[in-house]
């Protein structure tokens, strides 16, 4: 059975890193991938844009090819988007034999003990843990090391439970990075689609953090 695999993000905004590791993943598993964009991300501050123009963003991104596609759930739900409430919800869709992996950058990864029910997630996905560069270490340490240990597996089986890496072309680039660049008047072009720059209002909330207020 083909894997049913999301890479869940603020995507403020998305860029070249995500779309090429969501890319990279699909090949890997033999996977369908669906971006799942966060209404109300936890642990962070507000993202700039709102979740209408982060969508916006990631349509402008995946027009053209239909191997990545959007999955706009978490934008239904009020309060915190938990990534366990977003995967209860797509095993309910899928039945309960599907392969379900979802996929995380490797610093995502280290803190994911620190998620909401972060044990439950292994019940109904697998993690798959995509490459990052960037500085700082992205082992995982404490209860997220011994609770991986016997999960770590060179392949998708079964339905949920494993960890497995995925070698991406490490692209060393980040949200953080591109909007700091537009907060300094910069136009951070080719780090994420070009699609992105052909609407004005795409990248004007990112624009105005450059704009006296
Ligand atoms: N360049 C990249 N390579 C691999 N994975 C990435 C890359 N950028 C982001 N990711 C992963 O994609 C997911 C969503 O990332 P997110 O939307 O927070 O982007 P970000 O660039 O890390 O943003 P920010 O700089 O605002 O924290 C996370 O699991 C993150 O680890
Ligand atoms: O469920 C949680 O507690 C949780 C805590 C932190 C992050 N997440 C999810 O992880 C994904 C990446 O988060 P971020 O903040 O790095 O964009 C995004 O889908 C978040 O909703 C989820």
């Amino acid at each position: 059975m083909r894997p049913l695999a999301i890479l869940g993000g603020t995507f403020d905004p998305v860029h070249h890193g995500h779309l090429r590791a969501a890319w990279e993943a699909a090949e890997a598993l033999d996977a369908e991938v669906r971006l799942v964009p966060a209404r109300t991300p936890p642990h962070r501050p507000p993202p700039v844009a709102d979740a209408a123009g982060r969508v916006a963003l990631l349509r402008a991104a995946l027009a053209g090819q239909n191997r990545l596609t959007l999955d706009t759930r978490e934008l239904d739900r009020d309060g915190p988007s938990y990534t366990v409430d977003t995967l209860a919800s797509l095993r309910a869709d899928i039945g309960p034999d599907r392969p379900l992996v979802l996929l995380v950058g490797a610093d995502a990864f280290a803190g994911l003990a620190s998620w909401h029910l972060w044990q439950d997630l292994f019940t109904f996905a697998h993690v798959g843990v995509l490459t990052r560069p960037g500085g700082g270490s992205h082992e995982p340490t404490g209860p997220l090391a011994n609770f991986v240990a016997g999960r770590r597996a060179e392949r998708v089986r079964g339905p949920a439970g494993a960890v497995v890496h995925i070698a991406i072309t490490p692209l060393d680039i980040a949200a953080t990075a591109i909007r700091e660049s537009f907060a300094a008047g910069g136009e951070p072009r080719f780090l994420l689609p070009t699609a992105c720059f052909e609407d004005e209002a795409l990248l004007a909330p990112y624009r105005a953090l450059g704009q006296p207020s």
